[in-house]
Order: C-alpha cells, then sequence, then structure tokens
C-alpha cells in the first residue's frame, strides 16, 4: 500500500484536534498545491456497520476494520483521514466515529453531533452508511442519526450543498426501485420534523442536499458482489466536483492549501458550540492565508539575492536596469501570491494584495528614492562636463544652455525611466523639478561668472583706456584738461558698451539686465576717472611743486635757468605759482558733468593776491564745499586748498630764496672793480708811489715777476677754494702745501728749460752725435745749453 493511502487520526476520541497530524498529512499527499481540484468525502453511520471496510474497498485506504471474529465492538474512535487512491482529483476521505455507540452510552450524543458537523462542514459528500432492514422501519438505527444531520445542518448559517449519498448495506431481494421511495420518505419526514430557523421553515431539503441512494450486497455474504458494486460505486468518485458528478454542484469551497486551517477553526467552533458561519468562516480562511501567504512572499523577497544586491548596491552606485530588476523580482513574488491565494476569496485576495504590494513598496522605496539620487546628481555631473565643454568649444552661451539643458533633462527622464518600476505608479516629477533647478543654478552660475569674467575684460581695457592718458592729462593739468577728460571717457565709454553689448547677446539676457550691466560698465568707467582724479588729487602738492620747479628754473625754451642777475626773479615766481594755482583748481574737483564753477576764480583772488582778497573770499576758502560742486565731485576742500598752498608756498620758498642767493652771488662775482671813492683815493695816497715807478720802470719789472709769482701760487694753491672752510682751516692747508708747491712750481721750470733740447735732439739724431762728439766737457754741454 503506498504512503499516500495512510490513514491519520484527525480528531481523537476526547475531540483533541491532530494539527500536526493533519500539516504532516497535507504535506505527504501535497493538498496545498490542489488549489480548489480537491473534494472531501466523510462517512457517517452506525457502529460497526462496515464503514471502514466500505471505505478500505471503495478508496483503497487502510482504515482500521474490525476483526469479525472477535465481535463487533468499537474500531473507529473519533475521525481519521486518509487520502484515497488513484481518484481523481485528489480526494480526501474522513472515517467517522459510528453513532449510537455503545461505548460512549446512548445519552451521550455531544461528539456525534459534534463530528456530524465537521463532516457537513468540510465535506462535499457524505456517506450515510445504513442497514437495508432499517429502510421504513420505525425504530430504525440511522434515524437518530438522520435527524442529527439536518439538526446540526441548521447550525450552519448558509450550508454548503453536500451531497448524501446514502448506502444501503446488505440489500435484499427487494430492488433499489422499490426502497429508495420509501428511504426517500424517511429522509423527507424526518426534514420536516427538524424544527428550523425562522428564515428556514420553508426551505426545501433539496436546497441544502443532494440526496443520492446506493445498495450494496452484503459483504460477508456475498463478497464477490459486493466488491463489484463498490468498483462500480468508485467510479462515481472519479472526476466527482466536474458538473455532472457526485459533487458537480457543491458551493463554499475552502482552498486546499487553506484546508488545514480552515477546519482546525471549524472544529474549534464546533467545540465551543457556537453556530458555524460558513461564509464568514471562509471569509477568515482567505484573510489568515492570504496573509500567511502575503508574509511568506514578503519574508522571501527579503531573503532574495538579487534585492539585497540592488539594495546594497544602490547605497552608494546606480544600478542600471533598477527597475527592470525589482520589476522581475516583484513580478515573481506577486505572481507567486495570485497562484497561491488565488482560490480564496476575491475581496480579500485583492484587499491582502494590496497590503503585501504596500509593504513591498515601503521596502523599495529608498532603494528607488537612493536610485533617483544617482540619476540626479550622475546627470548633472555630466550636464556640468558637457556644458563646459560646449562653452570652451565656441558654442555661446544660450545655445550651450539650451542643446546642454534639453539634451540632460532628455537623459535624466531616461534614467527615470531605466528605473521605474512597473507595480508602483511613483512618479520621479519632484526629482525632476530639483534635477531642473540644479541645472538652473548651475546655468546661473557659470552665467554670473562668465559675464563677471567678461564684465572684468571690458573693465580691464577701460582701465587701461583711461588710466594713462588721464595721467597725461593731469600732468599738464590746465584749461581744456577736464573737457579732454569728458571726451575721453565718452569715447571710450562708447567703445567699451558698444563692445560689451555685443558681447552679451550671446548670453540672451533680458532688456533689463542687459542695461543694468551696460549702465554698470558706463559707471565703472566714470569710477575710473574719478578713481583716478581722487588719486592724482592726494598728490597735488608733489605736481604742484613739481611743476613750480620745472617752471622756475626754466626758462621759456625750457633750457635750465642760470641765475646771472638779469632775471626778474619775481615775475618768474610768480607765473610758476600762478601755473601751480592752475593746477591745484583743475585737481580741485572732478567736473565730468561740465557744471561751471568759480574755484579758479576764488583760489585765484584768495590765494594770489591776498591783500586784494575780501573778506567774502577769504570766507569762502574757511569752507569745506566748493559752490556749485557737490560733495561727492569735490577732491580738494577749500580748506584744503589754502592749507596745500600754504604749504606749496613753505616747499617752494627755499628754491626762489637759493634763486635769489645765486643772483645776488653771481651779481658780486662779477662787480671785481673797487667802488670809486677807493679808486680816486688810491690815485691821491698813491701819487707819490706812482711818480717813482714811472721815474725807475725796472720797479715796474719787479712788480711784475712779483704778481706771476702770487698769481702761480694762487692758483697752485687753489686758494679761494682752501679758505672756502673759514680762515682758520685754510691757513692750516695753505702752509701745508706751500713747500711742495715751491719745489713743484721749481720742478716744473727746470724741465721746461729742458725740454726743447731734449726735443730737438730726438728730432735730429745726427745732430745729437754731433753734440754728444762736442760734449766732452759736461761744462761745455751746460755752456751749449745755456
Ligand atoms: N453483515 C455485514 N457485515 C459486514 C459487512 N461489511 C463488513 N461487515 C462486518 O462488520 C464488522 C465491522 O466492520 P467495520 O468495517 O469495522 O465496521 P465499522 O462500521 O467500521 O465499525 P466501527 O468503526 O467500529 O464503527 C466486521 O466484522 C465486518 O466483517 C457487510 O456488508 N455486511
Amino acid at each position: 500500500m503506498s504512503e499516500d493511502c495512510c490513514s491519520t487520526h484527525l480528531i481523537d476520541g476526547d475531540g483533541t484536534f491532530n494539527t500536526s497530524g493533519l500539516e504532516a498529512f497535507m504535506k505527504s499527499v501535497k493538498l496545498s498545491e490542489c488549489g480548489l481540484s480537491y473534494a472531501v468525502v466523510s462517512i457517517m453511520g452506525p457502529q460497526s456497520s462496515g464503514k471502514s471496510t466500505l471505505l478500505n474497498h471503495l478508496f483503497h485506504t487502510d482504515f482500521k476494520e474490525m476483526d469479525a471474529f472477535k465481535g463487533r465492538t468499537q474500531t473507529t474512535k473519533g475521525i481519521w483521514m486518509a487520502r484515497c487512491t488513484g481518484i481523481e482529483p485528489c480526494t480526501i476521505v474522513m472515517d467517522l466515529e459510528g453513532t449510537d455507540g455503545r461505548e460512549r452510552g446512548e445519552d451521550d450524543t455531544a461528539f456525534e453531533k459534534q463530528s456530524a458537523l465537521f463532516a457537513l462542514a468540510v465535506s462535499d459528500i457524505v456517506l450515510i452508511n445504513m442497514w437495508c432492514h432499517d429502510i421504513g422501519r420505525e425504530q430504525a438505527a440511522n434515524k437518530p442519526l438522520l435527524k442529527t444531520v439536518f439538526q446540526v445542518m441548521m447550525r450552519l448559517f448558509s450550508p454548503r450543498k453536500t451531497t448524501l449519498l446514502f448506502v444501503i448495506r446488505d440489500k435484499t431481494r427487494t430492488p433499489l426501485e422499490n426502497l429508495e421511495p420509501v428511504l426517500r420518505e424517511d429522509i423527507q419526514k424526518i426534514w420536516d420534523s427538524v424544527p428550523k430557523p425562522d428564515a428556514h421553515t420553508e426551505t426545501l431539503l433539496s436546497e441544502f442536499f443532494n440526496v443520492e441512494v446506493v445498495a450494496l450486497s452484503s459483504y460477508e455474504e456475498k463478497e464477490e458482489l459486493f466488491r463489484e458494486q463498490v468498483a462500480s460505486l468508485r467510479q462515481r468518485f472519479n472526476k466527482s466536483i466536474a458538473p455532472g458528478g457526485l459533487a458537480g454542484d457543491r458551493r463554499g469551497v475552502v482552498p486546499a492549501s487553506g484546508f488545514s486551517f480552515s477546519s482546525q477553526e471549524i472544529w474549534k467552533v464546533i467545540k465551543e458550540n457556537k453556530d458555524l458561519d460558513l461564509p464568514a468562516h471562509k471569509v477568515m480562511v482567505a484573510t489568515v492565508r492570504c496573509e500567511e501567504i502575503a508574509n511568506e512572499k514578503f519574508a522571501s523577497f527579503l531573503m532574495n539575492e538579487e534585492w539585497i544586491e540592488v539594495d546594497e548596491t544602490v547605497k552608494s552606485h546606480p544600478v542600471t536596469g533598477f527597475g527592470k530588476k525589482i520589476s522581475s523580482i516583484l513580478d515573481t513574488c506577486f505572481s507567486g501570491y495570485d497562484m497561491e491565494a488565488a482560490y480564496f476569496e476575491e475581496g480579500v485576495r485583492s484587499a491582502k494584495r494590496k497590503q503585501m504590494e504596500e509593504k513591498f513598496l515601503q521596502v523599495i522605496q529608498p532603494a528607488y528614492q537612493c536610485m533617483l539620487g544617482h540619476i540626479r546628481s550622475a546627470t548633472l555631473q555630466k550636464f556640468k562636463e558637457a556644458f563646459d565643454k560646449a562653452l570652451s568649444g565656441g558654442q555661446s552661451f544660450a545655445a550651450a544652455t539650451q542643446s546642454c539643458c534639453a539634451s540632460y533633462i532628455k537623459q535624466f527622464d531616461e534614467g527615470c525611466a531605466d528605473a521605474f518600476i512597473k507595480h508602483t505608479n511613483w512618479d520621479a516629477a519632484r526629482v525632476k523639478e530639483k534635477f531642473r533647478r540644479d541645472l538652473d543654478a548651475h546655468v546661473t552660475d557659470v552665467r554670473t561668472a562668465k559675464l563677471s569674467e567678461l564684465k572684468a575684460s571690458f573693465e580691464k581695457k577701460l582701465n587701461d583706456a583711461l588710466t594713462a592718458p588721464i595721467e597725461a592729462l593731469f600732468d599738464n593739468a590746465g584749461d581744456d584738461t577736464w573737457p579732454s577728460i569728458r571726451k575721453l571717457l565718452q569715447r571710450e565709454s562708447e567703445k567699451a558698451v558698444s563692445g560689451f553689448s555685443t558681447a552679451l547677446t550671446a548670453f540672451d539676457l533680458n532688456e533689463e539686465e542687459k542695461d543694468k550691466m551696460l549702465s554698470g560698465l558706463k559707471d565703472h568707467a566714470r569710477d575710473v576717472v574719478e578713481g583716478k582724479a581722487k588719486e592724482d588729487a592726494g598728490r597735488v602738492i608733489i605736481r604742484m611743486k613739481d611743476r613750480f620747479t620745472t617752471l622756475f628754473s626754466h626758462d621759456n625754451d625750457s633750457m635750465p635757468r642760470v641765475w646771472t642777475g638779469n632775471e626778474d626773479i619775481r615775475a618768474i615766481t610768480k607765473t610758476a605759482r600762478a601755473a601751480s594755482l592752475k593746477l591745484l583748481s583743475v585737481m580741485a574737483a572732478i567736473r565730468l558733468d561740465n557744471v561751471a564753477d568759480n574755484i579758479e576764480s576764488t583760489l585765484e583772488l584768495a590765494l594770489v593776491d591776498t591783500k586784494a582778497a575780501s573778506k567774502a573770499l577769504q570766507d569762502a576758502l574757511a569752507s569745506s564745499s566748493w559752490e556749485k560742486v557737490p560733495a561727492s565731485q569735490t577732491l580738494i576742500t577749500p580748506v584744503q586748498c589754502k592749507s596745500l598752498w600754504r604749504q606749496f608756498k613753505t616747499e617752494t620758498e627755499y628754491t626762489v630764496t637759493q634763486a635769489i642767493s645765486a643772483q645776488e652771488a653771481s651779481k658780486r662775482g662779477n662787480n671785481w672793480l673797487p667802488p670809486p671813492w677807493a679808486i680816486i683815493a688810491l690815485l691821491v695816497l698813491g701819487f707819490n708811489e706812482f711818480m717813482t715807478l714811472l721815474r725807475n720802470p725796472l720797479w715796474l719789472l719787479l712788480i711784475f715777476v712779483v704778481y706771476l709769482l702770487v698769481k702761480a701760487f694762487w692758483v697752485q694753491l687753489d686758494v679761494s677754494h682752501e679758505f672756502r672752510n673759514g680762515f682758520l682751516p685754510g691757513l692750516f692747508s695753505i702752509s701745508t702745501k706751500f713747500l711742495p708747491t715751491v719745489l713743484n712750481i721749481l720742478r716744473r721750470l727746470s724741465e721746461q728749460n729742458q725740454g726743447p733740447a731734449s726735443n730737438d735732439s730726438r728730432r735730429n739724431p745726427a745732430l745729437t752725435s754731433s753734440n754728444s762728439f762736442a760734449s766732452d766737457s759736461p761744462s761745455a754741454a751746460h755752456a751749449k745749453a745755456q
């Protein structure tokens, strides 16, 4: 006998449900895989009425049978269960403890009722075993049993339609056709006699039961015939659940995977003596089972290696084909659930599926968000690179922005599509919005940087174009300085603004932004001029002094002046100062707006012609602002001008004094004749000496020689130079140099005397040889030389 047909004790005589036994049984017969394609058959009947014998012959099971030689004692206690062998679909058969058993006593019908209710609740077909001779008998053994069956049936709120197959045992010669009506009449009588709830008073028996009748010969007396009849009956159990089969119109079947839980619960309810609400029970079974299946699927998902890998990887890196991978795992899990929960209540099943999906998606959501984060950051990075490349490749800013944005938003969308999990309605719109903001922020940053770069370059050009010319204009500060600066500023500003405006067209700026930038550049140009003016105003004193010195120390031909005594230092000083004052007035204020002011006239009147200056003018210079000149345009305030002028005058005074001194010294140097009175005195007092000289001219010669000697000493000793440091140091210096100078003069004189002779000898060697011949005596030679 195969393992399939090994019977299991499902409920023992004490009413204890064998849960583990049922689970093991279900596993061994693989009942869970059957879905709705299975049938449950039970048998009820009096004790020792050959129930087990019939089942074993009918379904090839191994229920314990009574040993015929031991007498009619109870063999089956509680409920046993086995799988019918060789019958399709999978059919489970339950052998119930016999009714009216002597062992429990006549009054103990509790278990009988409980087991009958259990059998009715879980079975598609209930065999009611009865002796043939009981038919039509008032005291028939099966009558209480049927009463019980019908009574308990009322406790099922909405009973399933069960097939009651009456198996008449030990059939007599009376043909079945005659017996059946009697039996059906008995059954109807019993049905009618059973008290019913109000809802079912008019309910027909046929609404709850299919009644079938079969008669079998005695197993003990006509075994051969019995076997034949059982074999033919067996055929009726094949495909019993198909339409037209024994249980073809059954209702409310619990899916096979819920059979264990369902039967446990039913038994529990029965034991608690409660009524059985089968539809509610079915929902309850479906709820529990669907929950179990969903949990199973969820647990298997959490353990799924592919999911674990994806979940781990996505924390640090993007996963290619993320959506497909997750969708495929979910497909497997969800279709597994659908398959296993297929036969449970539709409502319960789909509600549980929804719950399960939510549970799954809660776990997957962080990974999905992570993935979107990767897509966002990776695409943004790529965008930045492409954008930089496009800009450095010479593409215009607006074109690069448009093409790169479009291309990388498309890439982002593709990435999101790749990450999309088909089981969800997750929308990447928020992340896309963020991504767009990222792009915009980057474009704005780059644009700001590029614009400021561009602006800086134009500003630099302006600086270069303005600074040096302005410096030069200030160097030559005069009446036309500010008009020239204004012209220069306008020309350079226009040039820069036009260049800048052309460059800005690439940035797709709106008019307002563009105008702002252009006016910014114009302002910068003005700032450069103002800054330069301020800078130069800080050095105005140096310029003034330079200008003064230049004009004072050079003549009209720019030649350095030599103070000979004929120059009009006063006039020169006045001119130089006037030029410096002009410079001060030019530098005193910024005159870019061409507003007339009276700075120059005020300064001239107040500083140059101080004596003639009115009190009002003096007061004007005590102010810290110029009339008609705003503070922002003031470079040097009147007070500062006054103090600068004072400083200028003080610092240039020395130059003038020097010039005057030089002029006087020069005058003194040129006037070597003594004053006329001294000449007359000399003539009067020296008349005698003069007459003496005229009388003896040798005196004249002597005086001349003495003069020559004194002159020689004067020149050699550089007497005027020596006395430069004072009389005493000069005297000392001359006394030390006197002797060497005398010797020097003597040596020179002697050299001069010898010089012509030696020169002659070099020019005429013949003469030299004759001379050498003639110079036998040194005295002769000396005489010759003399
Ligand atoms: N007269 C008669 N006796 C039978 C028939 N079939 C079986 N028996 C005998 O009846 C006795 C009881 O057989 P079981 O099959 O054990 O009866 P049961 O109804 O299962 O008994 P419990 O499980 O104790 O209720 C055995 O001795 C059988 O040989 C039959 O068709 N007619």
